[in-house]
């Protein structure tokens, strides 16, 4: 039979392939990925005719070949899979892939934005043209008395059919690769697409051969010899992890996995294999990295693939945007990807997909915390971000992970919690019933602070993580009649509000010339004096900042809406404690300049304490300091 047609392809759109060459430049790579896509769904759905009995011809072994001939320019892909028939390419080819194309210009006439489409809508077939001058389809169908038949088309809506040349069953594409596109034309790019994209295809990808070593008997001395021989290069893995069940796993096989994916990382700290089927289809591995400072060279380490073929590694909606620092692959083939990235968001299966990744996560930690406590605690300066990141930016999250999040104290000790709050509720709850966490971003700056609180028998959080700052206030706002103040927010009797206040032992009139020995030896502005009654051992001034302008003023510097604060000047208070006896020394002292020393020597002792005494300042202080000795 000879087969001969010419036809039109009927699309609304007479000129889809300038506005596709055009505007998918950049991302035309993907030309490839789309083409042995097609090849290994045509070599899988023949697999599956066979076991169900719909084909008893020979399968032989699943191969899809890329082979490039850069002298003749041409690409071509290979498959043994089903072929098609000329009816079939008929219906395929010329209405389907081509109503693809003709949608993508529709929607792409649409969009505001040509980014908002591009790269994540599977062109499939037509894809071929945005490299290609020429393509040519050889195939020949494995049903029974199929023909061979051919297609050829320029990229214009005009295609022919004849008979075609293929003896074997299967698909031959071949791109006749236009002049802006050579780049494809090398060896090494292809080999780099490849990689990218088909690394854990399903059937095995040849393209070339290498040489290999192989035994090959023994020399005249009775040792073994061996030959160098050409084999096929296989360019993928066709059963990745993702697609084992982990009961088939050892941790060696997750931990070479991880290397293979990222080959200079350090081990990860563990994984949680995903493998759902309803409501939707996914699989994959994620692992949780040690965390590095440079967060942001972590992120977008997430592969995305479907049905093994690598799509991106812009996860960013299916994935919650707290656990964007985990790594690995996520495969499902229920993610809309023939769509705009903004629509993705809105899909209901992404938003599925990102509330169990949620759920996975926190029910791994929760068995991790359960399982081995110790060595929870000890890998929660990794997964502390994570946990606190998760349990600020979502609702759900939190709810879960507030049985295992982790507080952790100065001593370096680890509550959850509910350990933590009746670790300190019967010390560290004031009048009025709020029980008071103290915490310091900061221990070496604010030492002395720290060191008057545990001398009350306080506990000091450690809150000096990136993330801490937003963490206090979901706490305060999740915990029930509970506040968290900086260590250095006040002098350590006032940080927790209760009766039992010592009162100062100065008179009224001690006091005011007290303050006002204190206000004169003070230079700078935004300091206010205030005498106190504390304990003798404490301190005998204390520069502080109140919790509350402290929090606004932090706020506003990181752009938080509270302008207003971030403009106010800074204010201290000098709480100066009555009870000390340096003040009663002050009050001894009748010379005015030996008593204005002492307080300016005080007062620099205080925020030399606070980390605040700089430049001239702690150079006189320095020589102040001499002086007196
Ligand atoms: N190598 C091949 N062997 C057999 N049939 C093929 C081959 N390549 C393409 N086809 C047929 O042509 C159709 C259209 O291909 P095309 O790649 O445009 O779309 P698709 O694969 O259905 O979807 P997608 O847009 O996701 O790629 C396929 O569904 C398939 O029936």
């Amino acid at each position: 039979m000879s087969i001969e047609e010419k036809g039109s392809i009927s699309i609304h759109t007479e000129n889809i392939f300038p506005i596709i060459k055009k505007f998918l430049y950049s991302d035309n790579e993907i030309f490839l990925r789309e083409l042995v896509s097609n090849a290994v769904d045509a070599v899988q759905k023949i697999k599956r005719l066979a076991a169900l009995g719909q084909y008893n011809g020979e399968l032989g072994e699943p191969l899809v070949e890329v082979i490039l001939d850069a002298e003749k320019k041409t690409i071509s892909i290979l498959d043994n899979g089903l072929g098609m028939t000329a009816e079939e390419i008929k219906k395929y080819i010329n209405q389907v892939a081509f109503s693809g194309a003709s949608e993508f210009v529709e929607k792409f006439k649409d969009a505001k934005d040509a980014n908002e489409i591009i790269g994540k809508f599977g062109l499939g077939f037509y894809s071929a043209f945005m490299v290609s001058d020429l393509v040519e389809i050889q195939t020949l169908s494995y049903q029974d008395g199929a023909e061979p038949a051919k297609w050829v088309c320029d990229g214009s809506t005009s295609y022919e059919i004849s008979e075609g040349n293929r003896t074997t069953r299967g698909t031959t594409i071949t791109l006749h690769v236009n002049a802006e596109s050579e780049e494809f034309l090398v060896q090494s790019k292809l080999e780099e697409i490849l990689d990218k994209y088909g690394k854990f295809l399903p059937v095995p990808i040849k393209f070339g051969t290498k040489t290999v070593q192989e035994p090959d008997g023994e020399d005249e001395e009775g040792k073994p010899k061996t030959k160098s021989v050409e084999v096929d290069k296989i360019i993928n893995t066709t059963n990745p992890i993702w697609t084992k069940s982990p009961a088939d796993l050892s941790d060696e096989d997750y931990l070479d996995f991880y290397k293979q994916l990222y080959p200079f990382s350090e081990d990860p700290l563990f994984w949680i294999h995903l493998n759902v089927d309803y409501p939707f289809n996914l699989t994959g591995v994620l692992y949780f990295p040690k965390v590095k400072n440079d967060l942001d060279l972590q992120r977008n380490k997430i592969k995305l693939y479907s049905r093994q073929v690598f799509i991106t590694d812009e996860v960013k909606d299916i994935v919650p945007e707290f656990l964007m620092l985990l790594h690995g692959v996520i495969d499902s083939p229920d993610i809309p990807l023939n769509v705009s990235r903004s629509f993705l968001q809105a899909d209901s299966n992404v938003k599925k997909i990102n509330s169990y990744i949620t759920k996975k996560v926190a029910d791994k930690l929760q068995e991790l915390f359960n399982k081995d406590r110790k060595g929870y605690e000890e890998k929660w300066g990794d997964i502390g971000l994570f946990v606190k990141y998760g349990m600020v930016s979502e609702e759900k999250f939190y709810d879960k992970a507030k049985d295992f999040a982790l507080l952790t104290n100065t001593k370096n000790e680890q509550f959850t919690l509910g350990e933590y709050h009746d670790k300190v509720k019967d010390n560290q709850t004031d009048k009025n019933g709020q029980v008071v966490y103290i915490y310091s971003n900061d221990p070496s700056k604010q030492d002395s602070f720290i060191q008057s609180a545990n001398k009350k028998d306080y506990d000091v959080l450690l809150m000096n993580s990136p993330i801490d700052n937003h963490f206090i206030n979901t706490l305060e706002q999740k915990l029930e009649k509970t506040s968290l103040k900086r260590v250095d927010s006040s002098v350590a009797s006032k940080l927790i509000e209760k009766d039992e206040l010592l009162e100062s032992v100065l008179s009224e009139d001690q006091s005011k010339t007290v303050k006002e020995v204190f206000e004169k030896a003070i230079t700078k502005p935004g300091f206010n004096v205030e005498i106190v009654g504390l304990n003798p051992e404490e301190l005998p001034v204390t520069v502080t900042m109140d919790e509350f302008m402290r929090r606004m003023k932090d706020m506003a510097q990181m752009g938080g809406g509270m302008s207003f604060y971030g403009s106010m000047p800074d204010n201290y208070k000098v709480a100066i404690n009555g009870n000390h006896k340096l003040i009663a020394k002050i009050l001894e002292t009748t010379d005015a300049e030996a008593q204005g020393k002492l307080a300016k020597q005080a007062m620099d002792l205080a925020l030399l304490a606070q980390g605040m005494l700089t430049g001239a300042e702690l150079t006189e202080f320095v020589s102040r300091s001499v002086e007196l000795i």
